[in-house]
């Protein structure tokens, strides 16, 4: 445990608070050496380690033997397992990405007095003397003394590449351990105790951080679609590549389709129903109004079609100058005995005065929906003249989106293989072999092919293992979401006028099965922007299969649905895990 506080550093250097100090190879440090170590350190809780030549060591005893794992409640996926050389370590049990806050750790403080034993530093009297100098934290809180993590906090072990950091809160007295890698399944997550740490049993060592690459920072996520990496070796500069990734990939070629029952009113094809017409001269027509207008069930059924149509009077019987077909009622809401109600209307009357006979009413099919195109106009308006209102006209109306960016294509299909590996290894460890993941939003002002948005949450079922029924992957994601907003952990959004971090607004789920009733209940309870899954749940699916709760009416949020239709291209998404969902 870093028994060493860059800011105690920064501010006594005549007193480094470490537990057991000794100085190696060179017997004198001089200041600019000291001034170095105290900015390496100081640098180390910005994740940005520098590699120094320090000779200050820290001494910290060798462990106890530990049972191979201990028993733990933890909502993060780390477990306690004990490590070949270290005594206990902390170890992912699940993908985590970088950026995640896996702990808060409250402290227990202890003051220099208790700490020193009354003694000075270096004298092991009091607690130094004890195993804690091991486990200790320089608090630099104004109480100063030490810090005991309570909890998982006392758990990492030391690495010269580590890949989580920390930082002390002292206005909380915790600690928060954040990811800054990419960290793997099994991976050992380690901290970083200060440069100089040195480990009874170790052979004496100048120590130095050999691999600087190791060190990304949040910025540094890797990507590694081969899309991508083919991409980037093609495009020469920085220019080429932001038009690269900014090319749209049209709806047609993409490999998701949008889970929706809504039928876009511009695509839409024409449908029809039949209508009883009568035709009349055109100076008639507004009795043939009145008649209907006095007997229709609804008058606005027909509302969205021209009541009249000219008719050629060379083609008809009715021998009128200007001759009309005029609609009368739809045929499934007409009045059973219209046929005698117009035999002795008005309009009959007045025809027979004239001496013309009663045309017969006949049936037609008439458009059953306003147009909204010009194109849909002219087309529908060949079966019956439709009105036409357009929706996408005027100077707010938005540009129509052709398809995506490809930076964001290839984005959704990275997490889909992702979130369908997690869901595999989930079954390979005797879970229900499904996942969930959270992310920020794909906005193209912001993100590009090597700068992708940030994942904030990377969960699967745990119902096996935690012998609990609500442990569903979705309900997880959305508990680490919380757990995160809890901690203050979100940052403000990049872009304006993107909602400020609050349940999942703005934010992207993918998972590898669609959601249940429940899951898809909590997901809209959590207002989630959007959701990919990457295969169907027949059997109790509440995003498409038995319901779709993410356009329901009834609804206060609506949230868009797209599932993947890769198949089993690439790197076999989609393909081996059938989920039988059992809610
Ligand atoms: C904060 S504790 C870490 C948890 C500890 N391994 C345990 O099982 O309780 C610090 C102690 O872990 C061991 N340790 C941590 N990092 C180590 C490393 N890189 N090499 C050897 N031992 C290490 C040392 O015994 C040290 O005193």
């Amino acid at each position: 445990m870093p028994s060493i506080d860059p800011q105690d550093l920064l501010e006594q250097p005549e007193l480094p608070s470490l537990h057991s100090l000794k100085v190696q190879d060179n017997q004198v440090i001089t200041e600019q050496e000291l001034a170095q170590d105290k900015a390496a350190v100081a640098h180390q809780s910005t994740l940005q380690p520098e590699p120094t030549s320090t000779s200050i060591a820290y001494s910290y005893p060798p462990p106890p033997v530990y049972p191979p794992a201990t028993p733990t409640l933890h909502r993060s996926p780390i477990a306690i397992l004990a490590s070949p050389d270290k005594g206990r370590g902390v170890y992912a049990t699940a993908d985590i990405p970088a950026g995640t806050l896996i702990d808060i750790s409250p402290v227990l403080l202890l003051t220099n007095e208790e700490y020193y034993g009354g003694g000075k530093q270096g004298e092991g009297k009091g607690v130094e003397g004890s195993v804690l100098r091991g486990y200790v934290f320089t608090w630099k809180g104004k109480e100063g003394g030490m810090a005991l993590a309570l909890g998982m906090g006392s758990l990492f072990n030391h690495s010269t590449t580590p890949n989580v950091t920390f930082e002390l809160l002292t206005s909380s007295y915790t600690i928060q351990y954040t990811t800054f890698k990419r960290i793997t399944s099994g991976e050992e997550l380690c901290i970083f105790y200060g440069h100089g740490a040195q480990f009874e049993g170790d052979a004496p060592r100048s120590p130095t951080v050999t691999d600087e690459g190791e060190w990304g920072g949040l910025g540094g996520l890797e990507f590694g679609e081969e899309e991508y990496k083919r991409g980037k070796n093609r495009k020469k500069n920085a220019k080429e590549k932001m038009e690269w990734d900014l090319e749209i990939v049209p709806f047609e070629e993409l490999e998701w389709e949008r889970v929706t029952n809504i039928v876009d009113p511009e695509n839409m094809p024409l449908t029809t129903f039949p209508c009883h017409a009568i035709l009349l001269p055109a100076r008639y027509a507004q009795l043939a109004f009145s008649f209907v207008r006095k007997h229709a069930a609804r008058f606005d059924e027909l509302a969205h079609l021209k009541r009249v149509r000219q008719v050629d009077p060379t083609q008809t019987s009715v021998g009128a100058d200007s001759c009309i077909s005029v609609l009368l009622f739809p045929v499934h809401t007409a009045p059973s005995d219209f046929q005698c109600l117009l035999a002795s209307s008005p309009l009959a009357t007045t025809l027979a005065e004239a001496d013309i006979a009663l045309p017969e009413v006949f049936q037609v099919d008439v458009p059953a929906t306003i147009a909204r195109t010009d194109a849909q106009a002219e087309e529908w308006g060949r079966v019956w003249p439709v009105q036409m209102v357009h929706i996408r006209e005027g100077p707010k109306a938005l540009p129509r989106a052709k398809g995506w960016e490809r930076a964001k294509e290839i984005w959704f299909r990275r997490e889909a293989e992702r979130v369908w590996n997690a869901a595999k290894e989930a079954g390979e460890r005797g879970e229900h072999p499904i996942a969930c993941h959270v992310s920020d939003s794909f906005h193209p002002l912001v993100h590009s092919s090597s700068s992708l948005p940030l994942s904030l949450a990377r969960c699967t079922d745990t119902r096996l293992s935690t012998s609990n029924i609500l442990c569903h992957a979705a309900s997880n994601a959305i508990d680490s979401i919380a757990l995160l907003d809890r901690a203050n952990a979100r940052s403000a959004p990049l872009i304006p006028g993107e909602p400020a971090p609050y349940l999942l607004t703005g934010l992207t789920v993918f998972m590898s099965h669609e959601p249940c009733l429940l899951c898809s209940m909590s997901l809209l309870h959590s207002r989630v922007r959007e959701l990919y899954y990457v295969r169907k749940s027949p059997g109790g699916g509440g995003c498409g299969s038995t319901y779709s709760v993410h356009e329901n009416e009834g609804l206060n949020h609506k949230f868009e649905v797209w599932q993947w239709k890769g198949g089993d291209l690439g790197k076999g998404v989609g393909v081996g895990l059938e989920v039988e969902l059992d809610c």
